[in-house]
């Protein structure tokens, strides 16, 4: 299976999860349920978009009341006549423009007098932005700090949202310590400290890390099949370094015996081939990640994000197509997966992503712009 192939398959294997309602506070990371659409126009009311007075007619004007934000004026304006007006303040009927304070003079009998703005100028007009009803956001859109102000600018006080897809870690390796520089033949765990953190990312919630031994399940139900079993309440469980076919690897047979589905098992990829995706039950996911640091990290790049954006009713993003400069072993009939930074308009590959290491990725970055807003010639979508 090719890697384009997999991350479609992922992405297109799971339900998103039960939508619930909850307060825009609880709302930032989430994704959209329904469509947003704003209860009323943006802006709400013709607005002053400046300190001055909002005038009728030409001048000089008689100034009828003072009109302060939160407290609309009722009267309507005639020829030759102005309130004086805060920004943010209602525009009274009648007037045809805002003639901000820098621009006015009073004159001797009180009134005001200045250049007569040309119609609507400094006015945000009722609906300028948005009439009431207009689907702002389509359902799957990610909600940030920007959408949470829309959404509460919109009049919504909750969103309906799908939660957060919980993700149980296992990590297996009889020969991994937890803390400190390992002795002789220990290796330090990288994985339990990296998936949290990168399934946050991706918009998951990680229930717990566990460490289970690589030996198979006894009387007693230790080892991973028990602990696969263990992992209640989440949605996928994450198995990493079992996923070879060594002696100790047992996270295929444990699969085939409890009957799961295997949607992707194995990629045409450099590093992380062994990786694979498995329906243990109806909606409950096993991502299994190779042991290798970077493999695993880019197996999860490629089944867990697209996995979790499908429970949480997300849609793929499209993958840039950008030159690359840097070194990188070619990987013959397989996609070879490397770190990059970006360099301007290209892409570095970073040093250091060899199977095992780590070297190389903290230093990758995202794409600085959107695929879909940057120069097509050097950012046309992938095939
Ligand atoms: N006969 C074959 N052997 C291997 C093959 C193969 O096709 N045939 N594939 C190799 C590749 S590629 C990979 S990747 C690994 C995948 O193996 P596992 O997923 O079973 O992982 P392990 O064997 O347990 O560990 C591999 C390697 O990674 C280290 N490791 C494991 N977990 C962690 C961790 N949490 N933090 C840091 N390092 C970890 C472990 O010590 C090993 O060095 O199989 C190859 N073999
Ligand atoms: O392909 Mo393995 O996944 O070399 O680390």
């Amino acid at each position: 299976m090719s890697w384009a192939e997999a991350r479609l398959l992922a992405h297109g294997a799971a339900r998103p999860l039960t939508a619930r309602t909850v307060p825009l506070r609880d709302a930032a990371g989430l994704a959209l349920a329904d469509g947003l659409a704003t209860l009323q126009p943006l802006p709400g009311f013709d607005t002053a978009a400046m300190d001055g007075y909002a005038v009728s007619g030409t001048g000089p004007w008689r100034i009828r009341a003072a009109v302060r934000a939160g407290a609309p004026w009722a009267g309507v304006l005639g020829p030759a006549e102005c309130v004086e007006i805060s920004t943010g303040a209602g525009v009274p009927a009648g007037a045809r423009a805002v003639l901000p304070l820098e621009s006015a003079l009073t004159t001797a009998d009180g009134r005001v007098s200045g250049p007569v703005p040309p119609p609507g100028r400094h006015i945000r007009r009722t609906g300028e932005d948005a009439p009431a009803g207009r689907r702002l956001a389509p359902a799957g859109t990610r909600i940030g700090p920007a959408l949470l102000g829309l959404a509460a600018a919109c009049g919504h006080d909750s969103l309906r949202v799908r939660p957060r897809p919980r993700v149980g870690v296992l990590v297996t390796g009889d020969e991994l310590e937890h803390t400190g520089v390992p002795g002789p033949g220990r290796v330090r765990d990288a994985l339990g400290p990296l998936l949290p953190a990168l399934v946050a990312e991706l918009g998951g919630e990680t229930e717990g890390v566990r460490h289970v031994p690589d030996g198979p399940a006894g009387a007693s139900g230790s080892g991973l099949s028990g602990a696969v079993r263990a992992v209640r309440g989440a949605d996928v469980v994450v198995v990493t370094g079992s996923t070879s076919v060594g002696a100790t690897d047992q996270l295929r047979r444990l699969l085939e015996a409890a009957g799961a589905r295997m949607v992707v098992d194995t990629v045409a990829c450099r590093p992380g081939h062994p990786m694979l995706l498995a329906e243990l039950a109806p909606d409950r996911w096993v991502v299994g990640l190779p042991g290798n640091p970077y493999a695993a990290l880019v197996a999860a790049r490629t089944l867990l994000g697209p996995l979790i954006a499908a429970l949480s009713g997300r849609t793929l993003d499209p993958l840039p197509c950008v030159p690359v400069h840097g070194r990188a072993r070619p990987a013959p009939g397989a996609t070879r997966l490397v770190p990059v930074a970006w360099d301007g308009a290209r892409a570095r590959i970073t040093e250091g992503h060899g199977a095992a290491f780590l070297r190389g990725p903290p230093w990758a970055t995202r794409s600085p712009r959107s695929p879909r807003t940057g120069p097509t010639a050097v950012r046309r979508p992938c095939s």
